[in-house]
């Protein structure tokens, strides 16, 4: 699918404090359906309490937010549920239950919000998200203490896709895998948000995935949004910490691998 112009999320003059930190001060931000939306900044920028934020599972102080016209800050159960089955997420860590099956996982959000399936169709359902991941079949009879990391991120992730979300959340993804893992699990994203016409709101620190499969890139940095733009732009920027990070050695390595991959296209 195409990006669009089209806001699928729109948050404005959001503001996040925890006693006397502030963690976001009239932060502005749009995500465009259809893209693959990267987020970036230092440390404890407050990354991840945005998407909390977006996601109705954190309680900001002020601000507006709109997730596909769903009000996460409303209270109202219609939105909680809007939110809840319009969305995926692959939490940092994966999050699975430890003593569910790969296959008992991915069936979870299926259970609570479509019990009418049956059992039979719901492990089909299961089985197919896990395939769509990149996992073998098998796999859904596993546990996750019998997965690799990045078996771990796949079933995260096919479990993110169970409802057949039109946004999908994923925070550090490639993070704790080697490059070729974490390049294969870019090339899965990419090939995901194409064929499912999803978007993406991705949260890394991963150059390369920057580099590679995101349309648009926002820098929190001063506790705001400093800039959302495609990645060129974003160079741009004469914000020191922008420089520093999109200017120093390992950016001007993944620059020049993704002009190879773009070559090879
Ligand atoms: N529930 C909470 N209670 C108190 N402080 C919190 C809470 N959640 C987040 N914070 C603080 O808010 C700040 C932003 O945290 P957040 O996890 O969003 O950072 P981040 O940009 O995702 O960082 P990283 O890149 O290290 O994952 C941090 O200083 C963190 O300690």
């Amino acid at each position: 699918m195409q990006p669009t112009n089209d806001a699928i999320i729109k948050v404005s003059g959001l503001v996040n404090r925890f006693g006397d930190q502030l963690v976001h001060d009239k932060l502005d931000l749009e995500v465009r359906r259809g893209e693959i939306q990267g987020i970036v900044g230092g440390s404890g920028t407050g990354k991840s309490v945005l998407m909390r934020s977006i996601l109705g599972l954190q309680t900001p102080q002020e601000g507006e937010i709109r997730v596909l016209g769903f009000d996460p800050r409303s209270g109202r159960a219609a939105d909680r549920h809007g939110i809840e089955t319009h969305t995926g997420v692959l939490f940092q860590d994966g999050a699975l239950f430890s003593s569910l099956t790969v296959g008992e996982n991915v069936e979870v959000p299926l259970k609570e919000h479509h019990p009418e399936i049956p059992d039979r169709l719901r492990e089909e359902l299961a089985l197919l998200k896990v395939k769509l991941s990149g996992l073998a079949g098998e796999t859904v009879s596993k546990l996750p203490s019998q997965l690799s990391g990045g078996m771990r991120k796949r079933a995260g992730l096919a479990r993110a896709l169970a409802l057949d979300p039109p946004l999908l959340f994923l925070d550090e993804p490639t993070a704790g895998l080697d490059p070729i893992g974490a390049s294969a699990f870019d090339e899965l994203i990419e090939t995901l948000q194409e064929s499912l016409g999803l978007t993406v709101f991705l949260i890394t620190h991963d150059l390369d995935t920057l580099y590679r499969i995101c349309d648009r890139v926002a820098v929190l940095a001063e506790k705001r949004v400093l800039v959302n733009a495609p990645i060129e732009e974003v160079e741009r920027c004469d914000h020191p910490w922008v420089q520093e990070y999109f200017h120093g050695p390992r950016a001007r390595a993944a620059q020049s691998t993704a002009r190879k991959d773009k070559k090879k296209d």
